[in-house]
């Protein structure tokens, strides 16, 4: 599977998600894959939740129509076994995102519980802002988690673009969120294609 999604930020969204389908209405023009379930079968919102205690944004954000919840793996030490639990009966998939300084081995008790995480995201900036450089150095994560789980969903979030795409995909991601390189390009949709030609190309070497 290869999977592009155009990022919606925070600060695009009223505090209680009313504008989501608009912002998700906009991704769908670009080709994203991101798109709201109401709007388009087989759409999908991919949330991305920066925060230290993401068990409150479960239930607003299983109302809002989101396809997959991700909480970083260093804000739920005690509970993302409860998160993973919750996130899943409000029906979406659970993801675990992990900064740049956390080593890869912190998420394999998620992958591997009984009631796991649907997919990883490795991310390849420090978390707080879009137009930040592509760490390469966390490919090693990537490969490491693909080498592992050969089928696990892999996101990569951070400085994407046309330029690192390829770096990305042959280490073995599959999921790719992609701000500045999408939102600045004259034509958004040539960018998410060619994102979307490098991991299904990458994939078919595997
Ligand atoms: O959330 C983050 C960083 O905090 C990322 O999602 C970036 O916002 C992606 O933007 P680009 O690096 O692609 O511009």
């Amino acid at each position: 599977m290869a999977t592009v999604m155009a990022k919606i930020a925070p600060s695009m969204l009223s505090s209680d998600f009313a504008n989501l389908a608009s912002e998700a209405e906009k991704m769908i023009k670009f080709g994203a894959d991101w798109l709201h379930m109401d709007i388009m079968d087989g759409a999908y919102l991919d949330c991305h939740l920066m925060v230290t205690n993401p068990l409150d944004y479960v239930e607003p954000l299983g109302k809002a129509g989101a396809s997959g919840f991700t909480f970083h793996v260093e804000a739920s030490k005690d509970n993302w076994q409860e998160i993973i639990e919750k996130v899943k009966a409000k029906g979406m998939r659970a993801g675990v995102a992990l900064k740049p300084g956390t080593p890869i081995e912190e998420v394999y008790s998620l992958v591997e519980a009984e009631n796991p995480v649907d997919m990883v995201l490795v991310m390849t900036v420090e978390p707080g802002f879009g137009g930040q450089k592509f760490m390469p150095e966390m490919m090693d994560k990537v490969r490491a988690l693909r080498k592992k789980y050969p089928s696990l969903d892999i996101e990569v979030d951070g400085g994407l673009g046309p330029s690192t795409i390829d770096t990305a995909a042959t280490a073995g991601a599959n999921c790719i969120v992609a701000g500045s390189s999408v939102f600045g390009a004259p034509e958004p949709a040539q960018v998410i294609s060619l994102l979307r030609k490098s991991v299904v190309e990458s994939q078919q070497i595997c």
